[in-house]
């Protein structure tokens, strides 16, 4: 965003030393978003807790403003009091300069269209890992009875004048965006809603837990298909939100990377069952305390593995590129298949530059069913290790890519620069600040 000033978008960073030491993680960027957007559902207070200092939170809190939202953050205590007992239309044009840093836009549709009859959502932003279509959550909308007019040039028209309605939807593929969309739009619409192919990440059960608080009916079945009866009005809420399991991990693969010893304050185990087996496979020690997981390397050789990312509870894409660093310092050959995004694998590039051996490949490799075998991506990933890394001059190009060539840069023998690194505010707060007091050297 345009308050970034060029100095404070670069990162010097001089590798080699293990990271060591004990830092806190906040809540799940990918479910306060969602949770603050649901607060537009009531026309009154609602209190979210353990909220992190990162960008998304920014720019969903000043959109609210823009439709007359009343939004305050604590940020020291990381609490966001939201106060929606008036709502607007926003002025098109000011949506459109904030949406472009974030895809939370889209889900303003359905509270919208219960608390105005329209909405305008402007062109999403996000992280460019792959075609990112809205199909199903348009769909979805329609199927609730909402009529969808793409021909502004700026964004999407989506109007209601008769209220949502109940449906039987079907999901081709358990997306997270769209599950949410359904949820926001059904909750108030009249009558049920039958969502089959339903995503069930635990950041969209906590958001199913903030709208049962507000007053919903919505059941989940163990076949993925969620059920929601509309009912007439929603109240306020107050929350603490689960912990950023993608921050944990990405926190994890650092000390793994660089031989440290990092004590994840927050951590959660339920959450990150999967990724801990991966964890341990690959040879990494952990400790669940009842407050935190502290992860560490044992020392000795670290051990090859194949994964492939899948929807939960399969190992979560968010998880997979900072994993990537630590896996060029294990002893062989390791895999990874991405079947969720088509085109997660551009930040390999600097790693390879930086001495990494990875090799990518347009064929699945690996076993899970994936929706890009007829497509011209490479998403697969051979690396081979362990291969020592030298530091680099490397532009950030994604959130988690950008995270991951600061976990390259801190296991790498001699200087770094890293450009762009303001990409990283939008899902890790205060970054810079958890990197010093794990003892590394920055500037
Ligand atoms: C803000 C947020 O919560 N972001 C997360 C969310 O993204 P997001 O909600 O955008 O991800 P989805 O689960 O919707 O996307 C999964 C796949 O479905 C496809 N798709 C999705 C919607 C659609 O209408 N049509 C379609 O084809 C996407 O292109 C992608 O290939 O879940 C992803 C999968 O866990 C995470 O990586 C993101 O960090
Ligand atoms: C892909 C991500 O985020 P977003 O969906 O917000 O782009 C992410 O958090 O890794």
């Amino acid at each position: 965003m345009s308050d970034i000033k060029p100095e404070d978008d670069v990162l010097r960073v001089v590798g080699g030393k293990p990271l060591s030491g004990q830092i806190k993680v906040r809540g799940a960027k990918n479910f306060v978003s969602k949770a603050m957007v649901a607060a537009l559902l009531a026309p009154g207070t609602s209190v979210l807790k353990n909220v992190p200092e990162i960008r998304d939170v920014r720019v969903v809190s000043d959109l609210l403003r823009l439709h007359g939202v009343n939004v305050t953050f604590d940020g020291d205590r990381g609490i966001v009091t939201i106060d929606a007992s008036h709502v607007d239309l926003a002025d098109v044009a000011d949506v459109d300069t904030l949406a472009g840093s974030s895809r939370i836009p889209i889900l303003f549709s359905g509270p919208l269209l219960h608390r105005l009859g329209e909405a305008f959502i402007p062109s999403l932003g996000g992280c460019r890992i792959g075609d990112r279509p809205i199909d199903f959550h348009l769909e979805t909308l329609r199927r609730l009875g909402a009529t969808v007019n793409k021909e502004h040039a700026d964004g999407i028209h989506i109007t209601a004048p008769d209220g949502l309605h109940g449906a039987k939807i079907h999901l081709p593929y358990p997306s997270v965006g769209a599950t949410e969309q359904t949820l926001l739009a059904a909750v108030l619409a009249d009558g049920k809603t039958e969502l089959s192919g339903a995503a069930i990440e635990p950041e969209i059960m906590d958001l199913i837990c903030v709208l049962q608080k507000m007053g919903a009916i919505i059941s989940v079945d163990v076949d993925r298909t969620i059920r929601i009866e509309g009912v007439e009005k929603l109240k306020g809420y107050e929350h603490t939100a689960l912990t950023d399991r993608i921050e944990a991990a990405s926190w994890a693969s650092a000390a793994l990377a660089t031989r440290g010893d990092i004590f994840v304050k927050g951590a959660t185990q339920p959450e990150m069952m999967t990724f801990l087996n991966v964890f341990r496979k690959i040879g990494g020690e952990f400790e669940v305390r009842d407050d935190g997981i502290r992860f560490w390397h044992p020392g000795g050789d670290l051990k090859p593995v194949a994964i492939e990312t899948d929807v939960h509870p399969g190992f979560m894409t968010d998880w997979q590129q900072p994993l990537v660093v630590a896996l060029t310092q294990a002893n062989g050959l390791s895999i990874v298949h991405e079947t969720v995004y088509e085109n997660r694998f551009g930040f390999t590039k600097p790693l390879v530059q930086m001495g990494a051996t990875i090799q990518l490949y347009r064929e699945c490799l690996g076993s899970l069913p994936c929706r890009f075998q007829q497509r011209n991506f490479e998403h697969s990933a051979v690396i081979f290790g362990p291969t020592p890394l030298t530091g680099q001059d490397i532009d950030v190009p994604d959130l988690r890519g950008g995270f991951s060539h600061l976990i390259a840069a801190l296991a790498a023998s001699g200087p770094s620069t890293v450009h762009g690194i303001s990409l990283i505010d939008r899902g890790y707060a205060d970054f810079r600040g958890k990197l010093r007091a794990l003892g590394a050297e920055i500037e």
